[in-house]
């Protein structure tokens, strides 16, 4: 079935529904990550936004249950250059066509991904239309420039938990708050207990804090800092998500009242507010990153990782207060990809150490967590 994608500065793209008629509006990212693409599907911070991917192979391994990172989809429409209807994989359940259709997204293929690829690259990321119904690209690319964008806009509160939950055998099991709070040295079943803010936060995030022997309760974007607080956490962490940072006045605050209370740790999203919360801005990235192969500096060590990254947005620099450090730089643009206020003991990067996909080279920003958790309440 045919499709055409139509941005909003007029350029319009032809392609192949494989997941039957449909239409999709959303901003136009790319991402270079080689596999991954169903923890690219679940990850929340892409809602609002249309993914291509570069590599030029994708759905030959299947979907399976374990490597979801969300409850869905959350991405607009997913184009490739070519969809794999063969998969094959030990842990396969079922297709990338079949999981995309039962999430209602459209799947669009025999696109040209490299020219889209380079018109992003080009003239930045753009509003895009995709439809297998309207065959009139001006009328596509009319309804590709009214679209909203990415701007100004809280999505996070579209995929934030509704309920406070845990991480119990690999699942989100959903908790009451405890009402007497207890102290952080007592800790609920000897372990230590994180405050996670979800933003649109991925499951291995959970996942690499219970390896760790932490217990993690998630708490809604909207929750105050007394809820916060109630469960008396040994620490704070802060989520990815979707959407502009500038529109989050109020996590910012929230964030910025649990300063020097409790250590806080920020991803991605997370990393945004807690630079506001610290006094500077945002700014929007050209194109972003979007991928599985960005080389970051950690300026402590000297190392270079390779990282996990999915944002649109940044923390600028000439906007950092007295008393945050940038940590890290991403080797490609030299951008800001982490910070650190020491004296209140809150630190955050840009990109995915929960490595879901992506290499595991920054897994260690957990332990660094839990170790300026452990210093904080000696
Ligand atoms: N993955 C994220 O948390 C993305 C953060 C933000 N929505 C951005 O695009 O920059």
């Amino acid at each position: 079935m045919k499709a055409l994608i139509a941005f909003e500065d007029g350029k319009v793209f032809e392609g192949k529904s494989f997941t039957g008629p449909g239409e999709a509006v959303g901003e136009v990212v790319f991402n270079t990550a080689m596999t991954g693409y169903q923890e690219v599907l679940t990850d929340p911070s892409y809602k609002g936004q249309i993914v291509t991917m570069t590599y030029p192979l994708i759905g030959n391994y299947g979907v399976n249950s374990q490597d979801i990172e969300s409850s869905g989809i959350h991405l607009e429409a997913f184009v490739m250059r070519e969809y794999e209807a063969e998969y094959s994989n030990w842990r396969a359940e079922k297709s990338l066509k079949d999981y995309l259709i039962e999430n209602g997204k459209l799947g669009i293929h025999q696109v040209d991904t490299r020219a889209i690829t380079r018109h992003i690259r080009l003239k930045g990321a753009m509003k895009a239309v995709i439809s297998t119904e309207i065959s009139d690209p001006e009328e596509l690319v009319r309804r590709a420039k009214e679209a909203p964008g990415l701007e100004g806009r809280d999505l996070v509160k579209e995929v934030t938990t509704k309920n406070h939950y845990s991480w119990i055998e690999d699942r989100p099991v959903e908790i009451i708050l405890p009402t007497k709070p207890s102290s952080p040295n007592q800790s609920i079943n000897n372990k230590w207990r994180i405050a996670c803010i979800d933003c649109g936060l991925k499951f291995n995030q959970l996942r690499l804090f219970v390896k760790r022997g932490v217990e993690p309760i998630v708490f809604p974007c909207t929750a105050s800092p007394e809820e916060i607080l109630s469960i008396s956490p040994h620490g704070c962490f802060v989520s990815n998500g979707p959407g502009d940072p500038a529109a989050l006045q109020y996590i910012v605050d929230t964030v910025r009242s649990l300063l020097g209370k409790v250590p806080i740790f920020g991803i991605c999203l997370g990393h945004q507010i807690l630079g506001q919360a610290l006094g500077a801005n945002t700014y929007k990235l050209k194109f972003g990153h979007h991928g599985a192969n960005q080389p970051v500096k950690d300026l402590e060590t000297g190392k270079i990782e390779i990282t996990s990254q999915n944002h649109g947005f940044a923390v600028d620099e000439r906007t950092l207060q007295d008393g945050v450090k940038v940590t890290h730089v991403n080797l490609n643009d030299n951008t800001v990809e982490g910070i650190e206020a020491k004296d209140l003991c809150a630190f955050s990067v840009q990109y995915h150490p929960e490595n879901a996909p992506g290499p595991h080279d920054s897994e260690y920003l957990f332990d660094r967590f839990l170790q300026k958790i452990r210093t904080f309440w000696e």
